[in-house]
């Protein structure tokens, strides 16, 4: 196993808000500052971590004048791009990402991560695929040596709505525990931006998680796994004391 270097540092105190709101906005900030400059095409991720990215991002271009077009990866990011007053693209514009700033739900040594508890992660991928750069914004409670260790509720995999129940079966049968993503505010499950529904699956520890990744995108119906292995170039996470530690994966 490949382990991370880590780093940490201490950055001047925002506003207090709640501890694991601080953690969060602290990360943000640091990633848009350390990686972000004029000319970027920047993958605006989903999530409420991202929300701080997006509000640094509109503080920037009118305090520096920065200049960059931005991608969204949800119709949430679409929003978010809007509020915040940043240049809209898309991919037919600009196919090449130069950064990508996203959340995750779980991060392991590798900054290999777990997407998807915002069932965004179809898009999220394809941003980040198409990205140079993928930076991770969390908080410390995201942090894990392996998947599945702090974030319980499974891996989520987008499944096109007519092979849910067969899916079901078979992700049994391969170890996991799927659980159909219901709606909070309505009768009946999430449909994702997509159209389709989530299986979230816990498959205990996740060991490899690339192997994994690879096994459940190759059965017919599923879009796409919360399974994000190898993508990331470093990782923020925001601390309790108001630091911010990073993590890189080792070459
Ligand atoms: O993958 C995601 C949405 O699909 C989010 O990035 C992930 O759920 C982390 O969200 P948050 O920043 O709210 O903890």
């Amino acid at each position: 196993m490949r382990l991370s270097r880590h780093f940490t540092k201490s950055v001047a105190r925002l506003p207090a808000m709640s501890g694991v709101e601080d953690a969060k906005r602290l990360a943000a900030r640091a990633a848009v500052d350390e990686f972000v400059k004029s000319g970027d095409v920047v993958g605006i991720g989903s999530g409420s971590t991202v929300v701080y990215a997006a509000e640094r991002l509109g503080e920037r271009i009118k305090n520096e004048g920065l200049q960059i077009s931005c991608i969204p990866s949800s119709f949430q990011a679409s929003q978010l791009i809007a509020q915040h007053g940043l240049n809209l693209t898309n991919f037919d514009t600009h196919p090449v990402i130069d950064i990508a700033i996203d959340g995750a739900d779980e991060v392991d040594t590798q900054l290999n991560c777990i997407k998807g508890g915002g069932g965004c992660h179809l898009q999220e991928k394809i941003v980040i695929y198409n990205a140079k750069k993928f930076v991770i914004v969390a908080d410390y409670r995201k942090e894990s040596t392996f998947l599945g260790e702090q974030w319980l509720q499974g891996i989520p995999v987008e499944v096109v709505p007519l092979a849910y129940v067969p899916l079901t079966h078979k992700l049994r049968e391969l170890g996991g525990t799927p659980v159909l993503r219901m709606a909070k505010a309505k009768a009946g499950p999430v449909i994702t931006d997509n159209g389709n529904f989530i299986l979230d699956t816990h498959f205990g520890l996740v060991k490899e998680p690339a192997a994994l990744n690879q096994t459940l995108k190759l059965l017919p119906g599923v879009v796409e796994v919360g399974l994000f292995c190898h993508m990331a170039s470093k990782a923020f996470f925001g601390q309790a004391d108001g630091s911010v530690k990073t993590a890189v994966p080792q070459q």
